[in-house]
């Protein structure tokens, strides 16, 4: 029986794919498997019982996975399980931000009780008059998953659409309709925009990456949206731009002690991925992987290792290797083999950065002093004997 540390809330009809031969245990200590959404876990003593984390979202900023690499546990995500959500949300408050629909909407309840509301209201509307977003111009920073259907739906609603990401994947390059421009520099991207919103993952080179210098080369009065992590603009920059209204509105998933109290500041709560949809499909996308890691080593979706696939074990046993991206890795691993004379009929091997994965299926059950062996080869960060 495979045991499986639920942390955060995952939605139950997303835990359906989970098979025969699991369990969910309270006890993280002696579990196999942890699935998560946004716990931070930076610090977490994790047992070595753990071999896979898998989180349901995009998002692993919450996840030390580079050092979880090395201790041969293998973290996943699910890629664009949740972008339809955040674009509908993100395109719903873009609109928001062009017509002053909240402020029309505290004004009439204000009114709730004046039998001549009606009329006044009429009178007042004008001071609600808003923009069409039609042939306004819009920065979209990031276009994986969510930047390129945002993107996409801008270009839908007549915008004249901008794009940055120097590391675009080429299935998102497809994705994207012709209509949106690309523009390789992000000042150059920032330069008289109406609009900007970012989907970039958190990262070094992304913390920050919006500051006083790019808001200050947006066009006077314009609307941002931050739908990605909360430092992803800099909160500073951020206040200043909205106190000398070069920003006139500011949208955000994230309810800083800072964000909270900016003047024309609307914060959600970290729900651009809240839909029924999305946390449905970022579970079950999440507790694949999950169960086909645990039961046949096969990787999809790793942040931390690399793709891997060698359908189910054909031999009488399968054994998985997690080590560093260094030369004679191979060699060693053959050596071993051939001391014991073992029979491999499969064997597969990908490296993605520092890490590296090899994987094949014996003949035979290899010896106990044999898998010690490998185990003792340096660099080596686990092997595990899947069946
Ligand atoms: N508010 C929410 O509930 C949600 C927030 N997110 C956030 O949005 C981020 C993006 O999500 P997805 O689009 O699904 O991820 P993704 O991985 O599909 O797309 C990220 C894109 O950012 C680009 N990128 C990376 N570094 C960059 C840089 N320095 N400059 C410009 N572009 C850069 C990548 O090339 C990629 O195309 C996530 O990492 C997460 O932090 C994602 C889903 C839900
Ligand atoms: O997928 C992401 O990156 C998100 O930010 C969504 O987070 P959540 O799973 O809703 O806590």
């Amino acid at each position: 029986m495979r045991t499986i540390k639920i942390i955060d809330d995952i939605v139950k009809d997303g835990l359906t794919t989970i098979g025969e031969g699991y369990e969910i245990t309270s006890d993280v200590e002696g579990a196999d498997a942890i699935l998560m959404r946004s716990t931070d876990i930076h610090g977490m003593d994790m047992p070595a019982s753990i071999r896979c984390i898998a989180r349901a979202g995009a998002g692993v900023n919450n996840i030390p996975h580079a050092e979880l690499a090395e201790r041969g546990i293998v973290v996943f995500n699910t890629p664009g399980a949740n972008s339809n959500a955040v674009k509908e949300l993100v395109i719903g408050l873009l609109m928001m931000g062009s017509r002053d629909v909240l402020g029309g909407m505290q004004w009439c309840r204000a009114h709730e009780d004046d039998p001549n509301a009606y009329a006044e209201a009429e009178a007042h509307k004008k001071a609600f008059v808003g923009r069409e977003v039609k042939g306004r111009k819009i920065g979209v920073v990031g276009l994986g998953a969510v930047g390129s259907k945002v993107a996409n739906a801008c270009v839908d609603l007549g915008m004249k659409v901008y794009g940055y990401d120097p590391y675009l994947s080429v299935d998102h390059a497809w994705q994207l309709y012709r209509d949106v421009t690309p523009i390789n520099d992000l000042d150059e991207l920032c330069r008289e925009c109406d609009y900007l919103t970012v989907h970039v993952p958190r990262k070094e080179d992304t913390v920050g990456m919006i500051g006083a210098e790019q808001l200050a080369l947006l066009n006077p009065g314009a609307v941002v949206l931050n739908y990605a992590r909360e430092d992803i603009i800099d909160e500073d920059a951020m206040e200043a731009a909205l106190a000398s209204g070069q920003v006139k509105q500011f949208f955000t998933d994230f309810a800083t002690p800072k964000s909270l109290h900016m003047p024309r500041t609307l914060v959600t709560p970290h729900s651009g991925a809240g839909t029924v949809e999305a946390e449905a499909s970022c579970a079950r996308m999440a507790v694949d992987e999950m169960c086909d890691y645990l039961a046949n080593g096969n990787i999809t979706n790793s942040v931390n290792f690399p793709e891997c696939h060698m359908g189910t074990c054909r031999g009488a046993s399968r054994i998985a290797c997690l080590h560093a991206n260094v030369p004679n890795m191979i060699g060693q691993i053959t050596a071993i083999l051939a001391d014991a004379s073992a029979n491999v009929q499969r064997m597969t091997n990908e490296n993605s950065g520092r890490a590296a994965y090899t994987m094949f299926d014996t003949d035979e059950h290899l010896e106990p002093q044999i898998i010690e062996r490998l185990r003792s080869i340096p660099n080596m960060w686990r092997v595990r004997v899947i069946q």
